[in-house]
């Protein structure tokens, strides 16, 4: 079969034929205007600094908890937003994605080697139960799928590279895109590929954020010093668009809008997920196009870089502090094991 186009072709291919979804360039404008003043100061160092759950240390063991953690880093909404997983851990109630951080970090404090890949190669359904459980009676949603995942991939990386996702680090030599491009060939949960009017497309979420994490946990120093990280797009999730929506930079078609107010499910790869998804991840080069176009304009040189990655980290995290704001903005329900 041919190779898909690439994340960010894919998002143009999009883009341009969406019949329900469209970027909206003067909601483009005012996005990069309100997000400006922060642009400036974004820094790799602050995945570490604004996020005690991340790994303080740069090393093999850091890589590892990326790696077990981005392989996982998928699916956490509820059903019902007030009945969900929680994880107690550090003194702190954590959710969704962070739910998922604060388990892998529980399990390592009780002495269990979670991002061990000789450990999870092997590791039971019932020992995944434990090691993710939640401390609500909701428990965390897909969990077999995340056992035969952790399985499949510890597998792999026993076999083609160790046991260590340094040695596939160090096999990209300094390249994001090859990095890219060795996690999805060797590790199939990482295939997020879709077909979209007659072109096979691919988004790659959770191969390009593991790509983002390594290059962060690394910050962005020695086998971490990817030289084209701004080549990695947007990690195209189900809260990004709901955030672009929000900041009036993304438009949904009444007829979409009715069935995500529903609460209908979208599945994986049918037409409106993927121009979501593909209009999302467009619109967020677009409006990191314009933050750079504004800060040459104000001769204004950012202290770090301005690149989808670190614009993408801000909206993430902006939308979780936000999320009171962005109630009556509905966010897609896919159930899937891409993002
Ligand atoms: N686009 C994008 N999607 C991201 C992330 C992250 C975690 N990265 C953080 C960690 C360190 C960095 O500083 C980032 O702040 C998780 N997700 C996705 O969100 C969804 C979970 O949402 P909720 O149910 O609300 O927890 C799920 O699909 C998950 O895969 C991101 O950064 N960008």
């Amino acid at each position: 079969m041919e190779a898909p186009l690439p994340p960010r072709e894919s998002a143009r291919w999009v883009a341009g034929r969406s019949r329900d979804v469209r970027v909206d360039p003067a909601g483009v404008r005012r996005a990069a205007e309100l997000l400006l003043p922060a642009a400036s100061a974004w820094r790799v160092q602050h995945w570490k600094e604004l996020h005690a759950l991340n790994p303080r240390g740069a090393d093999e063991a850091a890589l590892a908890w990326v790696f077990v953690v981005d392989s996982l880093n998928f699916s956490f909404w509820a059903e019902r937003e007030e009945r969900r997983c929680e994880v107690r851990h550090g003194g702190a109630v954590h959710t969704g994605y962070w739910a998922l951080c604060a388990a892998v970090n529980r399990a390592l404090d009780r002495g269990i080697p979670v991002t061990s890949a000789s450990y999870y190669a092997t590791v039971t359904l019932d020992e995944v139960r434990d090691i993710f459980r939640s401390d609500t009676a909701v428990p965390m949603p897909l969990l077999e799928e995340r056992h035969r995942i952790l399985n499949e991939t510890g597998k792999i990386l026993l076999e083609k590279f160790g046991g260590s996702f340094l040695n596939c680090v160090q096999k990209s030599e300094k390249s994001a895109q090859k990095l890219m491009r060795l996690v999805v060939e060797n590790f199939p949960s990482y295939r997020d590929e879709a077909q979209f009017e007659g072109k096979r497309i691919s988004f790659y979420k959770r191969a390009q954020i593991l790509v983002a994490d390594t290059w962060s946990v690394l910050e962005g120093k020695g086998d971490g010093c990817f030289e084209d990280i701004s080549s990695i797009t947007m990690f195209a999730d189900y809260r990004l668009p709901q955030i672009l929506v929000y900041l009036g930079a993304l438009k949904y078609s009444d007829d979409l809008l009715k069935r995500l107010h529903r609460g209908e499910m979208l599945s994986n790869g049918e037409r409106q997920e993927v121009e979501i998804r593909g209009c999302s991840i467009w619109c967020v080069e677009l409006i990191r196009d314009c933050l750079l176009e504004l800060l040459e304009k104000r001769g204004e040189k950012p202290q770090g870089e301005v690149n989808s990655v670190l614009l993408d980290y801000y909206l993430w995290d902006y939308a979780r502090d936000h999320r009171d704001d962005m109630r009556g903005i509905p966010f897609h329900r896919t159930r899937c094991i891409y993002y």
